[in-house]
């Protein structure tokens, strides 16, 4: 044989060995998803395995997690329900005759491949669990509504970061009743009109303290100065230093809340273990102070009520965790506060924070909204007595089109992308089988995303509010049902102050506009809105 005979041979061994190896490679993958779905299904038995939704368990211990985190460390985050859609698609076959609409499904030898892309419900393995991730407007009020058949159901690790009792995994009643107790506080109107003065001196404080200063990190402002917002109202405020060391550790929280839970140095889920353990040694600390200051303005009240004086002192969040009692006349002990406030203080700030940033950034780069939103405000200051100290609650009522740029915003950068829950019965949505003991996973994100809810989806339109009530389930930004967001009305108010006051006075330059933006824990750019805050009126209109 000649040279080149041998190279052609040796050419085509070597691909038929590459072939092979692809061969093997694709046939093991197929084995053991296989395997592992089987696996996982198997004590369901064969009636209600074959009504579980389609979907893929992939490999044991990672599941889906590797193309959840691969999607949403692109710059496609949707790309990972859509591949359920795909896949799901290649995945089912039905009969011939199940085509026509007759006959059962995989009972027949002639196999045609049918498109399941739209079931809005599929089965995956996610956080170490059988999962069924739902996705339509439909399929998700279902869930949220049913309280009976739904249990908070939030992966065991996120559980261990905000806090075993906290919301995320205390039971029904204790739920309830907490939640009784801390929502009116935050959202009701009396309250909002008590915060607004704090809110809105802070708000102008902040921005004075960037404008015209050498760039800021833009989101890492916010998030402070909506922090301190929270701060304010559960604990009646702190010192600097701790503010600063509470709102740090919060972020190693939040970045190990969405990784994968690997307890080693270096890791992120490692990290926020570490920072839980910070905030909960700085929060007991601030509890003992109060629960000490409480004994003494107790025992001082005590002696003014004898002196027929009037008892002076102020009830705020902190106080009523304290003050709490359930039927039996139990109080809640330090652990339940501490977790409770980790809780709170963590939702209170994160997800305003990021919504107040998108918004002013989407206002600046689309010059048609902006001027629009300004003249809405203008209009709002021209309209105000002369006599009115600052804005009222009823003026934030006014502000029709600054409340669409924000629900714009709240659909379009979906801060809360997934929710979760746990099914404590066999329950059946879209037709299929949610078994008993399941988790759930309500992709908000996937729902507001949809191009057949909100017609080119990608694009910012605050218009397409206009007169418009969302159908139910189709805009989920807080949830829905009982674990409806409490601060959704608190959260609003305050992006509505910052925005009211950014309009009238001030514009944002970004060093990088183009910059990456990265979708986990939550939708943010990643120099963090690196930018420069310029005040654009001499004449403080707004002050
Ligand atoms: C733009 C701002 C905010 C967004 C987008 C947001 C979003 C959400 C969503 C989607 C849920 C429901 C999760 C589920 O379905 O299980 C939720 C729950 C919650 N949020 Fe917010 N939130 C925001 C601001 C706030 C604020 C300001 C507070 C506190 C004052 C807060 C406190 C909570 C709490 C405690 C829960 C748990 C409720 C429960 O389990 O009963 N959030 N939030």
């Amino acid at each position: 044989m000649g040279g080149g005979d041998e190279q052609v041979l040796y050419g085509s061994l070597l691909l038929w060995w590459a072939a092979a190896i692809v061969g093997l490679v694709v046939v093991t993958d197929g084995a053991v998803r296989r395997l592992h779905g089987w696996y996982r299904t198997a004590a369901l038995g064969g009636a209600r395995r074959a009504r579980l939704p389609p979907g893929d368990m992939g490999w044991p211990v990672v599941g889906g997690m590797w193309a959840f985190l691969r999607a949403f460390k692109s710059d496609n985050p949707d790309a990972f329900i859509a591949s359920f859609i795909r896949r799901c698609g290649m995945m089912e076959y039905a009969s011939e005759k199940d085509m026509r609409g007759k006959g059962k499904r995989r009972d027949a030898p002639l196999l045609v491949p049918i498109w399941f892309g739209r079931t809005g419900v599929y089965r995956s393995f996610m956080f170490s669990s059988p999962t069924i991730l739902v996705a339509t407007p439909e399929a998700c009020k279902q869930v949220l509504m049913d309280d009976e058949g739904f249990v908070t159901g939030w992966p065991k690790a996120t559980v261990a970061l905000i806090g075993p009792k906290s919301f995320v995994a205390m039971p029904y009643e204790d739920h309830r009743r907490l939640r009784k107790l801390t929502a009116a506080p935050i959202n009701g109107f009396d309250a909002l009109a008590g915060y607004l003065p704090f809110i809105d001196g802070t708000v102008r404080s902040s921005l004075r303290a960037w404008a015209d200063e050498p760039p800021v990190e833009f989101l890492t402002e916010l998030r402070r100065m909506t922090f301190k917002i929270i701060v304010q109202i559960f604990l009646g405020g702190v010192d600097a230093a701790t503010a600063r060391a509470l709102e740090r550790s919060y972020t190693e929280l939040n970045y190990g809340m969405r990784a994968m839970a690997i307890n080693l140095p270096g890791f992120a889920y490692r990290k926020a273990l570490r920072a839980r353990g910070r905030l909960v040694a700085v929060l007991r600390g601030v509890l003992a102070d109060r629960r000490r200051i409480r004994r003494d303005a107790d025992a001082a009240d005590a002696a003014a009520r004898e002196d027929e004086r009037k008892p002076a002192a102020a009830v705020d969040m902190m106080d009523r965790l304290i003050q709490a009692e359930d039927e039996q006349g139990r109080r809640l002990d330090d652990d339940e506060i501490v977790d409770i406030l980790i809780m709170y203080l963590n939702a209170g700030h994160e997800s305003s924070g990021h919504i107040t940033m998108w918004a002013t950034v989407f206002l600046q780069e689309n010059p048609d909204i902006f001027a629009r939103a300004k003249a809405e405000q203008e209009a709002i200051m021209r309209s105000i007595p002369a006599t009115q100290q600052g804005l009222t609650l009823r003026d934030f009522r006014k502000m029709e089109y600054l409340s669409q740029v924000i629900d714009e915003t709240l659909r379009l950068v979906n801060i809360s992308f997934v929710s979760f829950r746990q099914a404590t019965k066999d329950i059946f949505v879209n037709g299929y089988l949610i078994p008993k003991g399941w988790k759930v996973q309500l992709w908000y994100r996937s729902v507001h995303m949809d191009s057949e809810v909100y017609p080119d989806p990608k694009n910012f339109n605050p218009s397409r509010w206009e007169g418009q009530t969302p159908r139910a389930g189709t805009f989920l930004p807080f949830g829905l049902g009982a674990r409806l967001c409490p601060g959704n009305d608190l959260a609003k108010l305050e992006i509505s102050v910052f925005l009211h006051h950014f309009l009238l006075g001030y514009k944002l330059t970004r060093l990088n506009p183009k910059c990456r933006v990265r979708y986990l824990p939550h939708p943010r750019p990643v120099d963090n809105c690196l930018a420069k805050i310029t005040r654009v009126v001499s004449s403080d209109n707004d002050e």
